[in-house]
């Protein structure tokens, strides 16, 4: 319960500083209660009647008491009887529930794209009781909103699209973006997700279409991280498509010529950025699903001087040292010996070299934090790309994966050679860890497990992180049914666990960025830093890994329950603040300046609480008619 929650922190809260006081009496003097909670204050509205209930913010729908639709000049425009709102959500779950008399069937249920399509009709309608049934079910509804069937939305785009959500800029509107930011109602956005549609998922380039994966990632960071849904906005940046079924089809919402290169795609990134510093200065903005070849390039111009950060990259990068880190616990091993684990990797894009970036640092973190240990950590990864194991004898090697091309001699002597197989990697190598980020669905294929069972690990653990469904490497079962029971299995998009027979189960576990970036935005949010360093995401990720109790990572489950998501949220913020503090980073947020943010970060439970009362719940305001 929020408000019985709230109230008991702030009991606790206040007992501590008056025990605080009794030894120092300026203690008292900061008694300011950190929330921004909005309480039962009414709030004023400009507008009433039918535009209110067409008004997705304000709208109650049946839920508007007598006196309010009297005072709202609501009276015989809803049906007479007044619902709470516990009413409202039992009926839409009825309806909701109709769809799923027939087979069901998880991540691949039939029913998905008509329950996306319910939910997103009450978005429109009604966003708080939206957020409400997305948080209480959040188990249920998050692969709904997001991965996978988030991919199946923007794939049918041009078919689902009713009213707009979010923002359009195109290359058309060069010059323009500047002015064009301000048709957006919002006076104050904390947080932008951003994409331009080149790689979505694993279902390549779907242009314009792909604005539905800023919506889904927007609606987690309402849902898990508590950023006021008023205060968000996905961006669509249409610089074409190279899908050249989309620019024959005459339904598609987008332009229908092929996408800008070079200096001409920059100079349109370039100026939306302006355009939204500009209006909105403190204003968050996340990169998702651009195509690896503007991932890297771009993160590395804006990232010291704006606040953003790539959610494929450096998200996929968190959550995936937090299941390497859960994967050596599970071995029964302390997590200090992780610079000892051989790993193969199948994908050099944004979001495979994002991973080996992040744990070749956490390897020489490790090993001594020195040069010659962050040298030597190189040589525990095997990186395979669609033309093979990449070593330095390859042509034309990507320049961001080059750091990881395997010299020539040395994988000689493994027996192995440039463009070498997925399956002779891993006969040869033995891996401790098979991590596949390649969007290729069925990469892991029989003979792949098959040459795994000869790991040297006494617990392999096999990471199928490609997105959406399809896309995964393997599935559960035949992971569990081919390498054997004593593995460790985590999958970018929801499967379902695995009986083993005797009461047994083989743990699926969800190693999706979802467990990280909103708890990333809103701990740079908290914080006010200027920009989210390597050390922010370290933190975030470090506190993802330590969630875990050792009894559940024993048990092979190395991710949270997504029902936790809230929850996981709160303490990644929280390690994000402290971080941002730490680094001098930290500039405040609201009221909270630098100086009392350091000492709320003096005090773990202080700096949950921050976070727990700067977090957003959907609940109803009193509304008042202001006339002016
Ligand atoms: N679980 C998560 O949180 C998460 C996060 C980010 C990305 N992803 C998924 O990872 C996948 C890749 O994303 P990306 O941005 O890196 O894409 P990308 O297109 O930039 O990279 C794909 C890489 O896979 C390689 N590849 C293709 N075919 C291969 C094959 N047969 N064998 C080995 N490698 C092969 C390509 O050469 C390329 O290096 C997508 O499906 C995406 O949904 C998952
Ligand atoms: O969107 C997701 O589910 C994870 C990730 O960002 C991806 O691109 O696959
Ligand atoms: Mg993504």
């Amino acid at each position: 319960m929020p408000n019985s929650y709230s109230q008991t922190r702030a009991a606790t809260s206040l007992m501590r500083r008056l025990k605080r006081s009794l030894i120092n009496p300026t203690a008292l003097a900061r008694p300011r209660c950190f929330t921004t909670t909005e309480g039962h204050r009414p709030t004023l509205v400009h507008k009433r009647s039918l535009d209110i209930l067409h008004d997705p913010w304000f709208n109650k729908g049946t839920a508007f008491s007598m006196t309010e639709r009297d005072r709202m000049d609501l009276r015989g425009l809803l049906p007479p009887n007044v619902m709470s709102s516990e009413q409202q959500i039992e009926r839409f779950m009825v309806d909701l529930k109709r769809l799923e008399v027939q087979a069901r069937d998880g991540p691949s249920d039939p029913n998905a794209l008509a329950k996306w399509r319910i939910l997103n009709r009450l978005h429109d309608r009604n966003e708080t009781m939206y957020y409400k049934v997305l948080i209480a079910n959040i188990e249920e509804y998050a692969p709904i909103v997001y991965t996978p069937t988030v991919g199946l939305v923007c794939q049918n785009y041009s078919g689902l699209f009713r009213r707009p959500r979010g923002m359009y800029f195109s290359a058309e509107d060069r010059g323009e973006m500047m002015s064009m930011v301000y048709n957006w109602p919002a006076d104050q956005v904390d947080m932008i997700v951003v994409t331009d549609g080149s790689r979505i998922l694993g279902l390549g380039d779907l242009g314009v279409q792909g604005i539905g994966i800023a919506i889904g990632k927007l609606d987690l960071y309402a849902a898990a991280a508590g950023i006021n849904p008023q205060r968000v906005l996905p961006v669509m940046i249409d610089v074409g498509t190279n899908n050249e079924k989309l620019i024959k089809d005459p339904l598609y919402l987008g332009l229908q010529q092929h996408r800008l290169e070079g200096d001409e795609y920059v100079a349109v990134i370039d100026e939306f950025m302006e355009a939204v510093f500009t209006r909105w200065p403190n204003v968050i903005v996340q990169f998702e699903d651009f195509q690896s070849k503007w991932a890297f390039k771009l993160l590395q111009r804006y990232r010291n001087t704006h606040r953003m950060f790539n959610d494929d990259v450096q998200g996929t990068a968190g959550v995936a040292i937090a299941g390497l880190l859960g994967a050596v616990r599970a071995q029964g091993r302390p997590m200090i010996d992780f610079p000892k684990q051989k790993i193969v990797v199948a994908g050099a894009g944004s979001a495979g070299i994002g991973v080996v970036n992040a744990a070749r640092k956490t390897m020489a973190r490790m090993l001594g934090n020195n040069e010659s240990a962050f040298d030597s950590a190189k040589s525990q990864f095997w990186v395979v790309d669609a033309n093979g194991l990449i070593t330095d004898e390859r042509e034309n090697i990507d320049p961001d994966a080059l750091p990881f091309a395997r010299r020539i001699n040395e994988v000689g002597r493994q027996g192995l050679r440039e463009g070498a197989s997925l399956v002779e990697v891993v006969r040869q190598v033995q891996p401790d860890v098979l991590l596949g980020l390649s969007g290729v669905g069925g990469l892991f294929s029989k003979e792949v497990l098959e040459a795994l069972k000869g790991s040297t690990s006494t617990k392999p653990a096999i990471f199928a992180m490609s997105n959406p469904t399809k896309n995964a490497e393997c599935t559960p079962d035949q992971a569990f049914k081919i390498v054997g029971d004593n593995i460790i299995f985590a999958s970018g998009s929801p499967f379902r666990d695995v009986g083993l027979g005797n009461g047994r189960i083989g743990h699926c576990n969800q190693g999706n960025n979802m467990y990280l970036f909103p708890g990333i935005g809103l701990g740079t949010l908290l914080s006010g830093s200027g920009i989210i360093s390597d050390g922010m995401l370290q933190a975030a990720a470090e506190r993802l890994a330590a969630y875990m109790t050792e009894e559940e990572v024993l048990k092979g489950m190395i991710f949270p329950p997504i029902s936790k998501i809230r929850d996981i949220t709160k303490e990644v913020a929280a390690a994000v603040v402290q971080e941002a503090v730490e680094e001098d980073l930290a500039e405040g947020y609201r009221d909270i300046d630098a100086r009392e943010l350091q000492k709320i970060c003096q005090n773990e439970a202080e700096v949950l609480e921050y976070v727990q009362n700067n977090m957003w719940s959907p609940e109803y305001p009193t509304l008042v008619y202001k006339n002016d």
